[in-house]
C-alpha cells in the first residue's frame, strides 16, 4: 500500500471527501473526486482550496484536479475508495463500487453512523472493507465562492480498521492524521455519542461553539447520552474513549456549569465559529437527514432491552418534521426541545 502512484478514489465529493482527498492530493497522491454536478462543477472551474483551523490554507488548480461525475472513470483505476456519501446514498455506493470497481480495491467507509460500513459489505461481497471514522467537522464553502473551499473546522483525526499493511501510512497527510485500530466498532457507538448532538445544532440552527457553550443544550445532549449508553450497556457494547474522556463520564461533564465546563472542556470547544453540524448542512439544503442512522441506531438498540428513549425519540421527531417542512434549520429554543 506504500505506492504514492496508487490512484485513491472519492466517493462522494463533499464535505469530508474534498477535505481528505484534497489533503491526500497535496500529498502527492493521485486522486479522483465522484461527485455530482454542484461541487463537480466548481472544482472544475475554480479548483479547491483546503484550509484548516491549525492555519494550513492551501489550493489546488482546476486543471489539477481530476473530478467527475462519471462513476466509471473515477473507480475503474482506484486501489483505494474511500466513501464519503451520506447514509442515505451507501447501498447506491455499494452498487456502483460493485459494477465499476476493481474487485481488489480496499473500500473505507468514512461515514457516521453504526453500521454503514456494514452495508457496504453486503452490497459488496468477498471485497475488502474497513470502517473508517472522522472526528473532525468540515465546512464547505457557501454556493458560488470561488475556489471551492472545505475547512476543517475542529481538531481530531480519521479513524480506521487496521489490517491492510501501510493504509494508514498511505491515508496520513498534511493537515489529515490517519490512526489504524483494531477496536472499530466501538469506536463507532463511541463518535455515535458525540453525533447525537448533530441533530440538536439543526433545530437550534446554532454554530457549533455557542450551542455547546450553553448548559441548556448539553443538558439535553447529556440526557439522549445517558439513553444511549444505558441501551449499550443492555446489549453489553462498550463505547471507545476517542476523547479525552471516558464515555460514561460524558453526561456529568456536559451538565457541568458553563464556567467549569469551559475549562475543562477546552479541546471540545477548539471549533471555528462557523462550524456547525453534517445534520445542519443538510437541512440547510433541503436533503434527507443521517437521523435514523444516529438517534434512530440508538431507539432500535434500546428496544432490544425495553431502554426507554423519550428524548431520543423526541430530537429524532422535531428532526423529521424539519425534513418535512422543508425550510431548514428551523432556530428551536432549547425549551421546545
Ligand atoms: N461534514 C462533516 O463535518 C462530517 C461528516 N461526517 C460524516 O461523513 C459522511 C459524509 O458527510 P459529508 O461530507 O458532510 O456529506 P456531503 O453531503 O457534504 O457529501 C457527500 C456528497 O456525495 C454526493 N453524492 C451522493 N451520492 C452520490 C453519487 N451516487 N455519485 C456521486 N456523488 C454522490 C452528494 O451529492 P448531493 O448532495 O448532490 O446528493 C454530496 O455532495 C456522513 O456520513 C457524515 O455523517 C463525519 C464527520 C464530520
Ligand atoms: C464532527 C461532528 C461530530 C460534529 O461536527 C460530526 O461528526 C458531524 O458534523 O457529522
Amino acid at each position: 500500500m506504500a505506492s504514492q502512484a496508487r490512484t485513491i478514489a472519492v466517493a462522494g465529493a463533499g464535505s469530508i471527501g474534498c477535505y481528505v482527498g484534497g489533503c491526500l492530493a497535496l500529498a502527492g497522491c493521485k486522486v479522483v473526486f465522484l461527485g455530482r454536478g454542484r461541487v463537480v462543477e466548481a472544482m472544475r472551474q475554480g479548483g479547491l482550496r483546503i484550509s484548516d483551523l491549525d492555519g494550513r490554507d492551501r489550493r489546488i488548480d482546476a486543471q489539477a484536479i481530476s473530478a467527475t461525475d462519471d462513476p466509471a472513470i473515477a473507480l475503474h483505476e482506484a486501489a483505494v475508495i474511500l466513501v464519503t456519501v451520506k447514509s442515505g446514498a451507501t447501498e447506491e455506493m455499494a452498487k456502483l463500487i460493485a459494477v465499476q470497481g476493481r474487485s481488489d480495491a480496499v473500500v473505507v467507509s468514512l461515514q457516521n453512523g453504526v453500521d454503514n460500513a456494514d452495508r457496504l459489505r453486503a452490497g459488496l461481497p468477498g471485497r475488502r472493507v474497513l470502517t473508517g471514522m472522522v472526528m473532525f467537522n468540515v465546512v464547505q464553502s457557501p454556493d458560488g465562492e470561488v475556489p471551492f473551499r472545505v475547512h476543517r473546522a475542529s481538531q481530531g483525526e480519521v479513524m480506521i480498521d487496521g489490517g491492510v499493511d501501510g493504509l494508514a501510512d498511505l491515508l496520513n497527510a498534511d493537515g489529515l492524521a490517519v490512526e489504524a485500530r483494531a477496536d472499530m466498532k466501538a469506536v463507532q457507538w463511541s463518535k455515535l455519542l458525540m453525533n447525537l448532538n448533530n441533530a440538536l445544532v439543526a433545530l437550534s440552527d446554532l454554530p457549533l461553539a455557542r450551542q455547546l457553550a450553553a448548559r441548556s443544550w448539553r443538558v439535553i445532549l447529556a440526557a439522549q447520552i445517558d439513553e444511549a449508553l444505558a441501551a449499550m450497556k443492555a446489549a453489553d457494547i462498550t463505547p471507545a474513549r476517542i476523547t479525552g474522556l471516558p464515555p460514561a463520564l460524558l453526561p456529568k461533564v456536559l451538565r457541568l456549569p458553563d464556567w467549569l465546563f469551559g475549562l475543562l472542556a477546552r479541546r471540545m470547544l477548539a471549533i471555528d465559529p462557523e462550524a456547525r453540524s453534517s445534520m445542519w448542512d443538510d437541512l440547510k439544503r433541503g436533503r434527507p437527514t443521517e437521523i435514523d442512522e444516529l438517534q434512530g441506531a440508538v431507539i432500535r438498540l434500546a428496544r432490544q432491552s425495553g431502554t426507554p428513549t423519550p428524548v431520543n425519540q423526541r430530537v429524532m421527531a422535531l428532526v423529521r418534521q424539519a425534513e418535512a417542512e422543508n425550510h431548514g434549520p428551523p432556530g428551536l429554543g432549547p425549551e421546545a426541545v
